[in-house]
C-alpha cells in the first residue's frame, strides 16, 4: 500500500495513464494519457466509440488488467505498484465489477442466494453475517423471491441484478459495471440502471458505468466521454427549478484539460469557425477566448 496525496472526497484518481497491448510486432495504445476524478459517493457514466478505451480503463481499476505508465488510485491503493497479494484483496474488498456478459457473471449450478454468498466465503465472513447480508442485498435488488433459483431460472434482468447483489457481498467502496445493460431490452436495462443507481444513493458505494447507452448515461448526473484514449470531454446535469416551480434538468458539456494544460476543442466548434493549426488565444478577465488565425 502507498500513501496518496488525494484529497478527501476523491476516491479514483488516473492521471496521464497509459496502457498499450503487445499483439505480436504491433503496439496498441488503448490508453493513451488519460486523466479522470471520480469522488466518494459518485454515479458516473463512461461513453465513447468502440475500441476508444473504455473496457480497458475499467480493467484497470478494476484490479484486473495493470497499466503500462502513468498514475492509477484508488482510495489507499496505487495500482501500479500494488504486489500480487495487494490484487487480490483489492478485488476482494474495495471494489465489485458487474460484466456485460449477464451469464459470465454467475456460475450456472449456484443458486442466486449461493452466488451472493459466495464472495463472502472467501472473504471469511461469519455465516450469519453471511446469511443477513445476502438477504438484505436480495431484497435491496428487488429478487428476494429468486434466492432459490439458477441463473437458467432467471431473466436476463434477474441475472444482472444478481450478479450486483453478489459484486456488492463484500461492501466494496465502488461498483464497476461494463456494458451492464448491453444484452437487455429497452425496458429491462432500465429496471437494472434503476437497480444501480438505488446502491448508490441507498448504500453510498460509488458507480463507475460503461455504457453505449444514450439513455443510461443521459440519467446520472456526470457522464466522461473518452475519445483514442483519452478523456475528451465531460457532461454534467443538474436539477434546475423554474419560474413556475416547474423542475428540469440542465445539461452542460465540459472540455477536460490535462496537467499540462492541453484541451480538445471538438469538433463542431472547430467546423463552425474554420479553426485550423493556428489559433489566436487571449486572456480576458474571467475568461480564455480562441479566436481563428486571420
Ligand atoms: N488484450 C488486448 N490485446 C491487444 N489489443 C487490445 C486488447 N484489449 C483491447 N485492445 C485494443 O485496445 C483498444 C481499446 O479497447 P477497449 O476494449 O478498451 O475499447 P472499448 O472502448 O471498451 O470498446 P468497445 O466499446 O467495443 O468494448 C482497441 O483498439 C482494442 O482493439
Amino acid at each position: 500500500m502507498s500513501p496518496t496525496t488525494m484529497s478527501a472526497a476523491e476516491l479514483i484518481v488516473c492521471e496521464s495513464l497509459v496502457r498499450i497491448y503487445q499483439s505480436g510486432p504491433i503496439e496498441v495504445q488503448a490508453l493513451q494519457g488519460l486523466d479522470l476524478a471520480v469522488n466518494s459517493g459518485e454515479m458516473i457514466a463512461v461513453v465513447g466509440a468502440s475500441g476508444s478505451g473504455k473496457s480497458t480503463l475499467l480493467s484497470i481499476l478494476a484490479g484486473i488488467d495493470a497499466p503500462t505508465a502513468g498514475s492509477a488510485r484508488v482510495g489507499e491503493w496505487d495500482l501500479l505498484s500494488m504486489s500480487r497479494a495487494d490484487r487480490v484483496r483489492y478485488r476482494r474488498h474495495t471494489v465489485g465489477f458487474v460484466r456485460q456478459q449477464t451469464a459470465s457473471n454467475l456460475v450456472p449450478y449456484l443458486t442466486a442466494e449461493q452466488m451472493v454468498d459466495l464472495p463472502m466465503t472467501a472473504a471469511r465472513t461469519p455465516k450469519a453475517v453471511r446469511r443477513k447480508r445476502g438477504a438484505e442485498l436480495l431484497r435491496m435488488l428487488g429478487i428476494a423471491d429468486c434466492a432459490g433459483r439458477r441463473p437458467g431460472q432467471l431473466s436476463g434482468g434477474q441475472q444482472q441484478r444478481v450478479a450486483i447483489a453478489a459484486a456488492l457481498a463484500n461492501e466494496p467502496r465502488v461498483l464497476f459495471a461494463d456494458e451492464p445493460t448491453g444484452e437487455l431490452d429497452t425496458a429491462t436495462s432500465a429496471e437494472v440502471f434503476g437497480a444501480l443507481r438505488d446502491v448508490n444513493r441507498e448504500l453510498g458505494v460509488t458507480v463507475v458505468v460503461v455504457t453505449h447507452d444514450a439513455a443510461v448515461s443521459g440519467q446520472v448526473e456526470r457522464t466522461v466521454a473518452i475519445r483514442d484514449g483519452r478523456t475528451s470531454s465531460e457532461v454534467l446535469r443538474r436539477t434546475a427549478t423554474a419560474a413556475d416551480g416547474g423542475t428540469h434538468v440542465i445539461a452542460e458539456e465540459y472540455a477536460v484539460m490535462d496537467r499540462a494544460g492541453r484541451i480538445q476543442v471538438p469538433r463542431d466548434y472547430r467546423e463552425a469557425l474554420a479553426l485550423t493549426r493556428r489559433v489566436r488565444l487571449a486572456l480576458e478577465p474571467d475568461h480564455v477566448t480562441i479566436r481563428p488565425d486571420a
